[in-house]
């Protein structure tokens, strides 16, 4: 089972659960009256993303936006590949971009200035995760659900070589995994 992979649950369920709905309300209360454009990075955002919308009860649009710089190892390649863009003109828009983690930040300053060069009315962030000491860049997120500890970690959206995007909670996987992996 996928379950035997890891080493040990960092956040359960009902820790993610209890956080996107803390967080959500808060959102919900932030951007009531102006529909604002939340953005999911795909695909790590997914879950976290169908959560936290659902906690913010207010009118809002959703866009997605597909970039990568993981491939299939655990090491940021540190080029931002846009693989789907937004539907939506962001022009004059308030945008809340929804991640999984933020780990070196390459991923979200690329972002946030695009969205800026784009002419956004605002740009906010909403992570899960924040995963302070893997930074290269500076970026900070303004919501944040729990700061990580510098392990690589997998579940509810985050992957590893594409696996265990779909484990309920956030774990740390065994180091067996990748390092045969990498032989
Ligand atoms: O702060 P960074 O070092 O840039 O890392 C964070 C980004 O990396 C992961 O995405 P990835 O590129 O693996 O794509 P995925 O969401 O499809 O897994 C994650 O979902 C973030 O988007
Ligand atoms: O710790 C991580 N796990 C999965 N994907 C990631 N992308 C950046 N950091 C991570
Ligand atoms: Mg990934």
């Amino acid at each position: 089972m996928l379950d035997q992979d890891i080493k040990k649950i960092i956040y359960s369920k009902e820790d993610i659960a209890k956080k996107t709905a803390e967080l959500g309300q808060v959102l919900g209360e932030k951007y009531q009256g102006v529909n604002p454009l939340v953005v999911g990075i795909l695909k790590g955002a997914v879950p976290f993303m169908a959560d936290i919308v659902r906690s913010m009860n207010i009118p809002l649009e959703m866009d997605f936006m597909d970039v990568s710089s993981y491939g299939t190892g655990t090491v940021s390649s540190g080029e931002v590949k846009i693989l789907k863009d937004l539907d939506t003109n962001v022009e004059g828009r308030d945008i809340l971009i929804v991640e999984d983690i933020i780990d070196s930040g390459q991923t979200l300053k690329y972002l946030v200035e695009l969205f800026k060069y784009r002419k956004a009315k605002s740009v906010q962030i909403v992570t899960l995760l924040d995963k302070v000491e893997g930074r290269l860049v500076d970026i900070k997120a303004d919501y944040v659900g729990f700061n990580v500890p510098n392990e690589f970690v997998v579940g509810y959206g985050l992957d590893y070589a594409e696996a265990y995007r779909n484990l309920p909670y956030v774990g740390v996987l065994k180091p067996e995994i990748y390092e045969t992996a990498n032989e």
